[in-house]
């Protein structure tokens, strides 16, 4: 479904110089799959997510989506970033709708859809309150709402949860898998945090950086539906969050 082929990216820095932030990156993205990217500071996760939702342009090659080749956002490709970006203006149930009427629907549809997303998301209590008066991880929810909203067929989610503590965190990361199950969007997500990778994916993708590059992907044979506590308690699990981080420190210590 998302089909990145032989992408870089070079950034023009000040004074002049510039920055090869991506480079030669290759990778198939199927339909209904999650996929996480993982990698050191700087490595260009966020950047090669940004080009995938059109956000920021690739120097060289090409991003294709059921064969179309991307040349900026649109509703196919949801955002859901670390900074909320909700309406500080309108309510949670104005924000989701909001979303949907994106899809071209009347005021009464997109309030009764929307209502339906805050039940999924847990926040149908909180439909008439405002931004301001929710906690960062109901911020969050809301707009995982909103994005699902005018329902995308991928979502792009640059570390969603990390502003989150680790309660909050595992508790949004558990009802993401529980909406992923129900309706299998294509997932790409950027995380800092192996075990929420390996917890989430079908495969995650470690990157290195100078240039940003994939240096391996590591397919996830965990089965479905996936519990926590179960998971952490898994020979297997540990291996692969292990095996990643080993990876990861590789890249640091410039050896991978
Ligand atoms: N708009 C920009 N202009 C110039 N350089 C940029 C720009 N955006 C990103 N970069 C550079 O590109 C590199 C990759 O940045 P990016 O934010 O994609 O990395 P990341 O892996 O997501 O980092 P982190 O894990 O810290 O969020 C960095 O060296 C960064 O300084």
């Amino acid at each position: 479904m998302i089909a990145i082929e032989n992408i870089s990216k070079r950034f023009k820095t000040t004074g002049g110089a510039s920055h090869l932030a991506l480079s030669g990156i290759e990778l198939s993205v199927s339909e209904g799959e999650f996929v996480s990217i993982i990698g050191p500071s700087g490595c260009g996760k966020s950047t090669l997510l940004y080009i995938v939702g059109g956000f920021v342009e690739a120097s060289e090659g090409v991003v294709r989506v059921d064969g179309v080749p991307v040349s900026g956002p649109g509703p196919d490709r949801g955002p859901v970033f670390q900074e909320f970006a909700l309406f500080a203006w309108k309510t949670v149930l104005q924000n989701v709708a909001y979303g949907v009427r994106l899809k071209g629907r009347s005021r009464a549809e997109a309030e009764a859809r929307a209502f339906e997303l805050l039940r999924m998301v847990g926040l149908e209590r909180f439909a008439s309150f405002y931004p301001k008066e929710l906690s960062g991880g109901m911020k969050q929810r809301v707009a995982i709402a909103r994005t699902l909203a005018y329902d995308p067929g991928i979502l792009l989610m640059d570390e969603p949860f990390g502003a989150l503590d680790a309660r909050t965190r595992s508790h949004l990361q558990r009802d993401l898998l529980r909406i992923w199950e129900e309706d299998r969007k294509t997932v790409l997500f950027v995380t800092h945090g192996v075990d929420e990778a390996v917890f989430l994916s079908d495969r995650v993708v470690v990157m290195g950086a100078g240039p940003g590059r994939i240096v391996d992907i590591v397919t996830i044979e965990l089965e479905r539906p996936r519990e926590r506590a179960e998971l952490v308690l898994d020979r297997r699990y540990q291996e692969y969050v292990a095996r990643i981080e080993g990876m990861i420190d590789a890249v640091e210590a410039g050896a991978a």
